[in-house]
């Protein structure tokens, strides 16, 4: 059987002093210690916007809404034996309610986009933040 695609969505946060928060990833988890944009899985029952709004909200202590986050980019693996799909979504955020924490480990900082491409990323967010940096 072929393994449907995990689909999963990130929040670049757009501070001041043009610097973007990144979230590194708890050591005990998948990519541990590298930094992503943060975000999560999108559930069945949610459009991907959706998702972003709940999961900045667990992993942040966040409150945004769907207007202020406009479609950026994604980037998809390739088909591997053993591996499931992933295909991650990044939205760009310019406006939310509270002060981002790392509320489930790990940790957040601020970086220039400069900064946040020298960060040590997982492949996908690596191809995301590509596009959002370098363009
Ligand atoms: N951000 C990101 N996630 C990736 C990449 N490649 C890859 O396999 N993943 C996996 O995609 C999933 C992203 O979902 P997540 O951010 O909710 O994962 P998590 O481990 O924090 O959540 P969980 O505890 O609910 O499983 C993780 O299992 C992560 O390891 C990648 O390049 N970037």
């Amino acid at each position: 059987m072929t393994d449907a695609p995990l689909w999963v969505v990130a929040g670049a946060l757009a501070g001041p002093d043009a610097r973007w928060l990144m979230h590194r990833r708890p050591l005990n988890k998948a990519h541990g210690g590298l930094w992503e944009f943060p975000g999560g899985k999108v559930e069945e029952t949610e459009i991907p916007v959706e998702s972003l709004v709940r999961e900045l909200h667990e992993e942040l202590g966040i409150i945004l809404k769907a207007p202020d986050c406009t479609p950026v980019c994604f980037a998809e693996d390739h088909r591997k034996s053993g591996n499931r799909p992933i295909v991650i979504l990044l939205y760009k955020i310019t406006n939310w309610v509270g002060l981002p924490q790392a509320l489930e480990g790990g940790e957040v900082g601020w970086f220039s986009a400069q900064e946040a491409m020298k960060l040590k990323k997982p492949p996908l967010d690596e191809q995301l933040a590509a596009h959002l940096f370098e363009k």
